[in-house]
């Protein structure tokens, strides 16, 4: 791809540099989508698996509680402050292995104090309210943040070639940090860099690390120690909602309360919104636990309000591949530490498997936008569609902002219109055309400059990545049509489902006569 020549010649104000920006931001001033309805009937169209009952029905009310978790948090808010400050000092392990028995010792008279004095069974779980908070909690430390920064870029630069980020985007969030509002990071998730790219990209332009809500398969040994250092707080992979008074109505509690004070205490957050990889390629349906936490946490007096900021990438591939196994009824195995390396070392033994990728940070908006009413409510917020829509924006707003990666362009051609193959000429004029319907659809093609770039380059570029999934005969290509092969395709070609996915709906009742002759 000729990217020196795009990154010259093109005039959008998405053109990114290398890892690190200099150029002064610019104010962008995105809306919100006028027709929300519409955006919501989208994401309902395109997404991917079914609705998840939000776990915050029989939520024990969880009432503000103010010496909770703040000791514990005193230190992760210094260490999250990426300024050179000398009251940022690093705390070693020792002196925070000293604070836990008095961490624990503070949960405990929260329990008794505040909470649950009516609720005898709790008061007897106190300890395990303690050790819950241990399995949760997070340590930011700033100076293996600092190491991991160094070792990510390097890590990054042997896995992409080219990683770009919007310095108006970032800009944006930068300047919703300067008004000492908390913000809630609600990134898409298709790969295991994912949260890395948005540690090492907030690290890198000076934003707060956020606090990421992991699930504990990642928890594994050293490697779990070295999340916690530089972020990750552990959450259950399952808990039961409707459970009132037992051990996961404590977990509820104590999740709530650990959220609500890292809030309480301007710390940003991030949750990825869908719980798990994608594994078509599509967005799957938010998960709503989390996010309700948020909302309950927003009260009057207490916490004002945060900023939502939808997070998306797009990967020209994704490092760990595209779950092929588990798309073909291979259960996964589940994550260990020494899988982790071996992957680690498979990948890297590869020159630059994910090719471009690009970050893209949303608008941040305030939570009192999206709902007013949060300054009515006092302990439970009961309006669960509200809470979902939110979701669901977040989903819509993250997932409109992605590229389209050229291995999407190809793929797409193949899958849908060349299943028998075709000749390179007309090949190079079939995407040139898509290309350019995914510019008049107001998204990008990563590396595709409208007048600048060739189809017959953007096809070159695009065969490195599909090459297992091709057969290349004389100037023909044509794709192996075997069931590993096609859903590769598959998984690529959904990239542009939500660009064209509505249109398609819209199209499909364009004549509504007829369809709705057709309905009687
Ligand atoms: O469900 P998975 O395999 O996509 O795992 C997702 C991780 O737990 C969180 O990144």
């Amino acid at each position: 791809m000729k990217l020196k020549e795009r990154e010259k010649n093109a005039d959008s104000p998405s053109i990114m540099t290398r890892m690190k920006t200099d150029r002064k931001p610019k104010m962008k001033n995105n809306t919100m989508p006028p027709f929300g309805a519409l955006a919501l009937l989208t994401v309902f169209c395109l997404v991917d698996g079914l609705p998840v009952s939000a776990s915050a029905g029989n939520r024990v009310p969880v009432p503000i509680a103010n010496h909770t978790l703040h000791m514990l948090l005193g230190i992760t808010t210094d260490l999250s402050d990426t300024s050179d400050s000398s009251e940022t000092e690093i705390e070693t392990m020792e002196s925070i292995a000293e604070k836990k028995e008095e961490m624990d010792e503070a949960l405990i008279r929260v329990l008794e104090a505040k909470r649950w004095e009516e609720e005898e069974k709790f008061i007897d779980d106190d300890e395990k309210g303690g050790q819950i908070l241990q399995e949760i909690r997070s340590s930011l430390f700033r100076f293996v943040c600092k190491i991991c920064a160094w070792v990510l870029y390097k890590v990054f630069c042997k896995l992409m070639s080219k990683f770009f980020a919007n310095p108006d985007q970032i800009a944006l969030v930068q300047q919703a940090e300067k008004m000492g509002i908390p913000i809630v990071y609600l990134p898409l998730h298709r790969s295991h860099l994912d949260y890395l790219l948005i540690t090492w990209c907030n690290w890198n332009f000076g934003l707060r690390l956020p606090h990421i809500a992991s699930r504990g398969n990642l928890n594994l040994g050293g490697f779990g120690w070295l999340l916690r250092a530089t972020g990750a707080f552990f959450i259950r992979r399952r808990v039961d909602p409707s459970d009132v008074g037992g051990r996961d109505a404590l977990y509820r509690v104590v999740l709530h309360s650990y959220i609500e004070q890292l809030l309480k205490i301007s710390l940003h957050i991030e949750f990825l919104l869908e719980g798990t990889r994608s594994r078509f390629g599509k967005a799957l349906v938010p998960k709503h636990g989390l996010i309700s936490n948020v909302v309950e946490a927003v009260q009057p007096n207490i916490i004002q309000d945060v900023y939502l900021v939808p997070v998306s990438y797009t990967y020209d591939n994704i490092a760990e591949g595209i779950f092929l196994n588990e798309l073909m009824g291979i259960p996964k195995t589940r994550e260990s530490f020494v899988g982790v390396i071996g992957e680690v070392w498979k990948e890297f033994r590869k020159s630059q498997p994910c090719g471009m990728v690009r970050m893209h940070y949303g608008r941040p908006i305030r939570l009192t936008e999206l709902v007013p009413w949060v300054e009515e409510h006092e302990t439970e917020v009961s309006n669960r569609a509200l809470i979902r829509a939110i979701g669901y924006h977040a989903v819509h707003e993250a997932q409109s902002m992605m590229s389209i990666p050229s291995v999407s362009i190809l793929s797409a051609l193949l899958l849908n219109k060349y299943r028998d193959g075709a000749g390179r000429e007309t090949l190079e004029l079939d995407v040139e055309w898509l290309c350019e319907r995914v510019l008049e659809a107001k998204r990008e093609v990563m590396g595709w400059v409208s007048g600048v770039t060739s189809g017959e380059h953007l096809i070159e570029y695009a065969l490195k990545f599909v090459k297992d999934a091709v057969k290349l005969d004389d100037d023909q290509i044509i794709p192996i049509r075997t069931r590993p092969q096609l859903l590769f395709l598959t998984y690529k070609r959904n990239a542009l489902v939500p660009v064209f996915g509505f249109k398609a709906v819209i199209g499909k009742f364009q004549n509504f006569q007829e369809f709705y002759k057709g309905l009687w």
